[in-house]
């Protein structure tokens, strides 16, 4: 078994990650860790998150001794903000930990970047560079020898799934950049209260138009430039992207189906499941670990639908397939049957 600590326990992934890891039949928990100072320090995890209750009632300690943590921990999970994730993975990963971050601190190389979107400097460039991405579909044998894997943002998860599989065929004339619409559910602003997120508040509405850092995130590793614009929705969860994309001259609606189907091989290992021509919804995807993709072409144009749960495909389950991919475990395990 191997022991597995949560950093971050009581926030919604770590709530998520709690329970798969509970489910695991190779991962044993061995601490849910807050802050210092965190006001739910000592309470149950039940007690917040009453789903878990008579599962896992193990209490929220507060992350007093990182040392400590680290000796007792085979495998760290980081389900913090970006800065506190920055200056906590260098500290595991000295000490020989596997470290999966939750947050964006280690996702893009190159040098301005977390001083424009994250709005600090980065100060582990070793480590940043060391660090592999954990889009699990496309990147499994990176991951499978990492040490310290940046899990994708949500919304980069649901855009660069449904797109990487014509740009790695050449289908697509990305002189006119793909346009990416996706509207999320109000978890994906995480569990603290504040204005944006308060339920009076929360109206159908574009945000961070130009200025997102998912943008560049998904830029970088898909390698052509989009232009992405997020959306909240008045739901909990769920993310569903409509993307337009331009095709090379030439390309039927058979070769785009041929991609989708040639990238997405092997159900029982991967979790995206393909539609062909019927467009995704959250419905089917909330509370599951799935991507669903639909596709439908007209002349030189295509529309991607493309659906994940923004706590489980978009952050928490990815990393439960990492960790399998990691340490040799099929890739679903604890997350599907
Ligand atoms: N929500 C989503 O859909 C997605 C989130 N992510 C990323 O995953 C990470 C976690 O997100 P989410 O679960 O939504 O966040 P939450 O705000 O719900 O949870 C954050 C957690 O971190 C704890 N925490 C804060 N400061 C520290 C600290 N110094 N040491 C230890 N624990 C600390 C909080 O507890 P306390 O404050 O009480 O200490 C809480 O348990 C973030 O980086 C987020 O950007 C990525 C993809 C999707
Ligand atoms: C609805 C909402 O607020 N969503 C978050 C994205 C959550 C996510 O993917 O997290 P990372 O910050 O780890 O990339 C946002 O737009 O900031």
């Amino acid at each position: 078994m191997l022991n597995t600590s949560i950093i971050g326990a009581s926030g919604y992934t770590g709530a998520e990650l709690a329970a798969m890891v509970h489910k695991h039949p190779h991962l044993q928990l061995a601490g849910l860790y807050v802050s210092e100072n965190s006001l739910d320090a000592n309470k149950a995890i039940s007690e917040l998150h009453g789903q878990l209750r008579g599962q896992i009632d193990l209490p929220l300690q507060p992350l007093t001794d990182v040392a400590a943590v680290a000796q007792a921990s085979d495998i760290v999970l980081l389900a913090t903000a970006h800065e506190v994730s920055h200056d906590l993975a260098p500290v595991f990963l000295a000490a020989g930990c596997q470290v999966f971050d939750l947050s964006g601190a280690f996702r893009v190389k190159g040098d301005d970047f977390y001083t424009q979107y994250y709005g600090f400097a980065h100060q582990h460039a070793n480590w940043l560079d060391a660090a592999v991405y954990g889009l699990a579909e496309w990147n499994a044998e990176a991951i499978a020898q990492a040490q310290l894997v940046a899990v994708p943002g949500c919304y980069p998860t649901a855009s660069q799934l449904a797109l990487k599989p014509l740009l790695a065929a050449g289908l697509l004339d990305t002189l006119q950049w793909p346009v990416i619409n996706a509207v999320s559910g109000v978890s994906g602003a995480g569990r603290k209260a504040s204005m944006t997120n308060s339920f009076c508040e929360v109206s159908l509405m574009a945000y961070g138009v130009f200025t997102h850092r998912h943008q560049p995130e998904i830029s970088a590793h898909l390698g052509t430039d989009v232009i992405f614009t997020p959306h909240l929705g008045n739901f909990k969860r769920g993310i569903l992207a409509t993307i337009t994309a331009k095709l090379a001259p030439g390309v039927s609606p058979e070769a785009v189906t041929e991609a989708m189907e040639a990238a997405y091989t092997q159900p029982g290992q991967q979790a995206v499941r393909l539609l062909g021509n019927h467009t995704a919804r959250l419905q089917d995807v909330v509370n599951t670990c799935f991507c669903d993709i639909g596709w439908n072409v007209q002349g030189q144009h295509v529309i991607l639908t493309s659906a994940i749960d923004n706590l489980l495909k978009g952050a928490s389950s990815q990393a439960m397939q990492c960790i399998n991919i990691r340490n040799g475990f099929a890739p679903l395990t604890a997350l599907v049957g």
